[in-house]
């Protein structure tokens, strides 16, 4: 059994996920342990403003790509700790590190333009956890001409296909993103817009809260027809895949113009607009792209988001939806532990992309090592 640790912060930004997973010698993937650690204030902050088109400060990045790179290697520290384990037992840690720019190639910019960064410095990781890390998994795809993202849709696929029913599995993070995983093997994934990003910023905006607990704000309201629609216009709903978002696009600039046309909207109403567009716009890519009775398995934060996953589920009436609990890997862990897998793909010397998900050229072996 080798064991590895996935590091993952996601773009809502509430903390760094660490999961630990073993596998075995028939390449079997076992959840082992997992723990969430706290990214300080400060740090958040940081993040936030380099998030922020309007401002690019390279003693910044430089200052905050340490800063992530020292308190991700505490995640793995503290996550050995929790597990009883020693650094040296694991194999390896895969760092997603920080998205803190995504700009894939689109119709405005063609693939030799298209960057994404993550930060959080891997030598860092590797120097204070005294563990072999591997990061910056998404340029090597983006080199190739890919979106660089969704990656999870290759784990999806080594961790929950089934060779008896085609499945979706839905991961609702800040963004969202599907993974269609299909009886004969074939994958395909792509992100459909809003996760918890609209939401989450909207009620910070209003009622200083990180997150709208339960969806109990967005029921308290009543969606808006016209400004619902007014959200839906935007071209990227309409694409079909390989497509990929981030805050540069779904932020709260983007609601607040959007607002502008709606100008009388209770908050609470503009939450509960937010909650049905993001529950719209997943449930009409899975509707596109799945048969209609395929099963959903919700993965990511929003899948406690009790009035998200109730409208997800009576948008799409003829599915079995449900979390990938019952699939073995709790939904909070799920992003984790795919970077636990990419790591352990990276080290064998095997691709961690699907072409077919991000558009790339071909398979790619993603990352680079950061030897302990
Ligand atoms: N009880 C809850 N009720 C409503 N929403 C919740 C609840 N618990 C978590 N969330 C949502 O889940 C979010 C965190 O999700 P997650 O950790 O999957 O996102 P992420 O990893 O940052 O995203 P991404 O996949 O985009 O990188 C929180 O910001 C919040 O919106
Ligand atoms: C650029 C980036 O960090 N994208 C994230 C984000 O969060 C969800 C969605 O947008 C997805 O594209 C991706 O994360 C997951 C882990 C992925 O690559 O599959």
């Amino acid at each position: 059994m080798s064991k590895y640790i996935g590091l993952m912060s996601g773009t809502s930004l509430d903390g760094i996920d660490a999961a630990l997973i073993s596998v075995d010698e028939n390449d079997n993937i076992h959840f082992e342990h997992s723990i969430s650690a706290i990214l300080p204030a400060e740090l958040k902050a940081d993040i936030l403003t380099l998030c922020a088109s309007s401002t690019d400060e390279i003693e910044l990045l430089g200052k905050t790509d340490r800063e992530i790179g020292r308190v991700f290697a505490n995640a793995a520290l503290q996550l050995c700790t929790s597990a009883s384990i020693s650094p040296a037992d694991v194999t390896a840690i895969g760092s997603h590190g920080q998205t803190v720019r995504h700009r894939p190639p689109d119709a405005t910019r063609n693939r030799n333009q298209a960057f994404t960064l993550q930060i959080g410095d891997p030598n860092t990781i590797a120097e204070l956890s005294g563990i072999t890390t591997i990061a910056d998994f998404r340029r090597r795809d983006i080199a190739a001409g890919g979106q660089g993202a969704p990656l999870v849709p290759a784990f999806h696929a080594a961790a929950f296909a089934s060779a008896n029913e085609e499945r979706v599995i839905l991961n609702i993070g800040g963004m969202a993103n599907i993974s269609l995983l299909k009886i004969n093997g074939d994958v395909i994934g792509f992100d459909t817009g809003p996760g918890n990003v609209l939401m989450d910023s909207w009620i910070h905006t209003n009622l200083e809260q990180d997150f709208d607990r339960d969806g109990n704000w967005a029921a308290s309201g009543k969606c808006d027809t016209g400004l619902l629609e007014h959200f839906l216009q935007l071209p990227f709903y309409a694409q079909s895949g390989p497509k990929s978002t981030g805050r540069e696009q779904f932020n709260q600039q983007s609601i607040f113009d959007a607002l502008r046309h709606f100008p009388s909207i209770a908050p609470e109403d503009v939450q509960a607009t937010l909650l049905e567009l993001t529950a719209r716009s997943i449930s009409d890519a899975i509707e596109k792209s799945s048969a209609g009775m395929t099963p959903v398995f919700i993965c990511g934060g929003g899948s406690a988001n009790l009035a998200l996953c109730k409208r997800i589920s009576t948008l799409l009436p003829n599915r079995r939806v449900e979390d990938t609990r019952i699939l073995g890997i709790p939904p909070d862990w799920v992003e984790a532990v795919a970077f636990a897998w990419l790591a352990k793909q990276t080290l064998n010397q095997l691709p961690g992309n699907v072409p077919a998900v991000t558009g790339a050229d071909g398979p790619r072996i993603l990352g680079a090592i950061y030897p302990a």
